[in-house]
């Protein structure tokens, strides 16, 4: 049982009368079981409620009465009585700056003694002249910034609890800087010293006999919306870097993990629609838990491990940890690399632990999630390195030699510099935390064996894998498919041999394959798996038809762009003829080599008008900013390829429109996946104007045309220059091959074919090029489609501004469905 001031705050925020009551003295009462500390200071850092301690560490219960001398930062909130006040400052006067607390009354061996009436009266005018000293500064201050200029409040000059330490107390016990800010102060309260906090009540007390107000106005909007995060054990270091990056709340998932897995040291396993900040719900957690065990030096091992029967004791890894390469080694010349970058903040120690190991199903993927962790880590001092295939081994082993604490990694080049021996991988053995990002995917049959080899390594040892800090995160997670027909035949007798599997099933299935421990399990996926500000809709055509409709929706709603399709081959068609119509297209697929694709990525998101083309290797993850339409160019084979797909646009609540391109030999895999998904309804036909086709039709028949006819010539081509170099080497002339000229002097029907091609591609390109320098769509076009009744739907129905935008136009004949479909049951009832 312990006392706690808890009462007073559900007192005076439940009752009015029992607030006034309570406002002159703390009531003391008894609480029984564990105590959770109400401020926002000590290690819970602003923790939390009751009913979630159930699920933390004991620790943390222990540390609640820990910290209990050290509730600094909730002063600076909270409103304190002040006659309170008064004894307080009496108290803490020889160390004039620290506010006492009502709490120190409560600890034993704290004696308060009582000043004299005349010795304060002293004080007071001290304090007085102090304070007129102090306005005057203040106001001088005021001036010159006038004069000047204001500085412009910025999140790197939000003033922090550690930066107040040295200013509010001399107390070397001030708690280590894991604390969220509550109130951050102005631009202007970062000119004065912080002991003026003090001074601005202690002149109120001096005026008035009643409370002393709330130190609210010094703070920004921007600011204080950080308060957002508050009670979620974000250290403030990570916080200023989010603030930094315009991230002011947390999302929804980072919201319902971040405290279990921060002060809990869960395992956490999340699912959450795309783009809806998984990243950052294990990104904060590793970065925070990596600042802990660097604070308690401590190289291994998160949390404390439950006994497991027989197994021998493990050693925490010490600072210097023996796998490391001794200095001597190492061949990094600091800033002489391009490797710096790779690494983040790049500085200082090359000796150092391995705390994390984040696994990504793509190359691109773990660029990005390194991106993330780097941007978050940047004040932290946390270097962050991806090691991944297709660029040199010598080069990523010259980032690992750096010793980066976070390794983001694809599992093939993971395990292959493991099994080289690599010594800084080496140490995965005993990693603190584990995140394998997109889960479902990576742990598939049949693709990433590596990351079963690894998950030996990481598992080997019983103790450090209770130790381990486990984070599994996928959009995917819980969505659990129908039986395949195969199996659906067999099960036509009266006992079925079976059965589908259950989310429970699949997630103790994870559970136990990635050898989880203490799981806190967070789903809060729709039914309908897509982001809420999906539109999603279907466009039935031939397979024919399918480039006139891409032309036409490219043509008629610009904006960023991703086409996905299920083969290379396919990929590369569209890409060819794309270009040829000149939309700049990207390929993106596993056959190119990889320094272009993360180009093509790049230049991808450089423009607004991008058109990325690519397989399933971007489906997954990959979080490029207004991607507004994705386009199913083939029906996705597996719901989960639809979700992931769709995911890449309508992003972090903004909104964005899917079109499924489907012709009749798909519809089967359309209906598999309308069932994985528990749709009711079909998708909605996205509009088309019939009345552009034909010109649309023209352009993309020339361009097709074009296409085989340079494919002609480049076949020729390759076969002249093979004969030439045959004929080279043998020492033998043949007539016509040197010639491009042209020239009467050729005789031969092949020379003369091979002309005639060339005359031809021209011809048809230049005809392309005429068609393609008029619009299809005439200017100031304003978009009228059929609508459901068959009439065409007013342009007026339609803003001018949206005109062009895919979703409204969705958007607009979706709710003309609704009508007619509304009028026809009205018509039904009438009749
Ligand atoms: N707290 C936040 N406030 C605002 N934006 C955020 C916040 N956290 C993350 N974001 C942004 O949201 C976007 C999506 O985040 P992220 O890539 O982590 O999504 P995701 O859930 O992992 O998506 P996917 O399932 O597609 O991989 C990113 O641009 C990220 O920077």
């Amino acid at each position: 049982m312990v006392t706690t001031k808890l009462s007073k705050i559900k007192d005076s925020n439940e009752n009015p009368k029992s607030k006034a009551a309570s406002q002159n003295s703390w009531q003391k009462v008894k609480i029984k079981g564990h105590v959770i500390s109400d401020d926002f200071s000590g290690s819970l850092g602003g923790l939390i409620g009751l009913e979630v301690l159930n699920d933390y560490d004991p620790k943390i219960v222990k540390s609640s009465t820990k910290n209990r001398g050290n509730n600094k930062q909730d002063r600076i909130v909270k409103k304190t009585p002040i006659k309170k006040r008064k004894a307080e400052n009496n108290v803490s006067d020889s160390d004039s700056e620290t506010e006492g607390s009502s709490d120190d009354e409560n600890i034993p061996g704290v004696k308060v003694q009582k000043p004299s009436k005349k010795a304060h009266a002293e004080r007071h005018a001290q304090r007085m002249l102090k304070q007129r000293e102090k306005r005057e500064k203040r106001k001088e201050i005021r001036r010159q910034q006038k004069v000047d200029g204001k500085p412009t409040p910025t999140a790197a000059n939000i003033k922090t609890p550690k930066d107040l330490k040295s200013k509010y107390t001399p107390n070397d016990d001030y708690p280590p800087d894991r604390f969220v800010l509550l109130r951050p102060p102005s631009a202007e309260d970062l000119e004065e010293d912080s002991e003026e906090l003090d001074e601005v009540g202690e002149e109120k007390e001096a005026n008035s006999d009643e409370e002393v107000p709330e130190l609210v106005s010094l703070t920004t909007p921007a600011e204080e919306n950080l308060v957002g995060w508050n009670g979620l054990g974000v250290p403030q270091p990570i916080l200023r870097a989010l603030a930094e990056q315009g991230f002011m709340s947390p999302t929804q998932i980072q919201t319902l993990t971040l405290p279990a897995a921060i002060l809990g040291k869960k395992d956490i396993l999340g699912a959450a629609e795309t783009g809806s900040g998984k990243t950052l719900a294990f990104g904060i957690p590793l970065l925070a838990g990596i600042m802990e065990l660097k604070q308690r030096s401590i190289t291994s091992g998160i949390r404390k491990a439950p006994r497991v029967k027989g197994a021998q004791k493990t050693e925490p890894a010490d600072e210097h940890h023996e796998l490391t390469p001794p200095p001597e080694e190492l061949d990094y010349v600091s800033g002489a690399s391009d490797e710096d970058s790779d690494t983040g903040q790049q500085s200082g120690s090359k000796m150092g632990p391995l705390y994390a190991l984040v696994l990504t199903p793509t190359r691109e993927l773990a660029v990005q999630v390194k991106n993330h962790l780097v941007a978050a880590a940047k004040y932290t001092g946390i270097k962050v390195a991806a090691i991944f295939g297709g660029l040199a081994v010598a080069k990523q082993e010259r980032v690992l030699r750096q010793c980066p604490e976070i390794v983001v990694a694809t599992p093939g080049r993971l395990w292959e510099l493991y099994t080289q021996g690599n010594q800084h991988l080496k140490k995965i053995e005993h990693v603190s935390f584990l995140v394998i990002d997109e889960t479902d995917r990576m742990v598939e049959k049949g693709h990433f064996e590596e990351l079963r080899s690894l998950l030996k390594v990481l598992n080997a040892d019983e103790q450090r894998k209770q130790l381990r800090q486990n984070f599994v995160y996928s959009a995917t997670l819980t969505l659990v498919h129908d039986l395949p027909e195969h199996m659906q035949k067999r099960n036509m007798g009266k006992r079925p041999k079976f059965v589908k599997q259950t989310v429970d099933q699949k997630i103790q299935g994870l559970i136990d394959e990635l050898g989880i421990s203490q799981p806190k399990i967070v789903d809060i996926t729709s039914s309908q798996q897509t982001a809420q500000t999906l539109t999603e809709s279907r466009l039935v055509c031939s397979i024919d038809e399918k480039d006139y409709y891409l032309y036409y929706f490219i043509q008629r709603h610009p904006g960023r762009t991703i086409v996905f399709c299920n083969s290379i081959d396919c990929v590369k068609r569209l890409a060819t003829l794309f270009g040829l119509l000149d939309c700049n297209p990207l390929p993106l697929h596993a056959n190119m080599i990889q320094k272009q694709r993360l180009k093509n990525l790049e230049r991808f998101r450089d423009n607004p008008i991008g058109l990325l083309i690519a397989t399933d290797v971007a489906a997954r993850g990959l979080d490029i900013p207004n991607v507004e339409h994705v386009i199913h160019y083939q029906v996705p084979r597996t719901s989960e390829n639809y979700v992931h797909r769709s995911g890449r646009t309508a992003r972090a609540n903004k909104h964005g429109i899917t079109v499924m391109f489907m012709e009749p030999g798909e519809v089967k895999n359309y209906v598999k996946l309308y069932k994985t998904l528990e749709r009711t309804e079909d998708l909605p036909l996205f509009p088309i104007s019939e009345r552009f086709l034909s010109a649309v039709k023209e352009r993309v028949n020339l361009a097709r045309d074009l296409d085989k006819e340079e494919l002609k010539l480049r076949r020729t081509q390759s076969e002249i220059g093979w004969m030439k170099k045959h004929a080279e080497e043998m020492d033998m002339i043949i007539d016509g091959f040197n010639d491009e000229s042209g020239s009467d002097m050729d005789e031969d029907a092949f020379v003369i074919e091979r002309r005639r091609n060339r005359l031809h591609v021209e011809t048809v390109r230049a005809q392309l090029c005429a068609l393609l320098s008029q619009p299809i769509f005439p200017k100031g076009f304003s978009f009228r489609y059929p609508t459901s009744t068959g009439q065409l739907l007013p342009a007026s129905e339609i803003a001018p501004t949206q005109a062009n935008s895919a979703v409204e136009t969705m958007k607009a004949a979706i709710e003309d469905m609704k009508q007619s479909k509304k009028m026809r049951n009205k018509r039904k009832h009438n009749s």
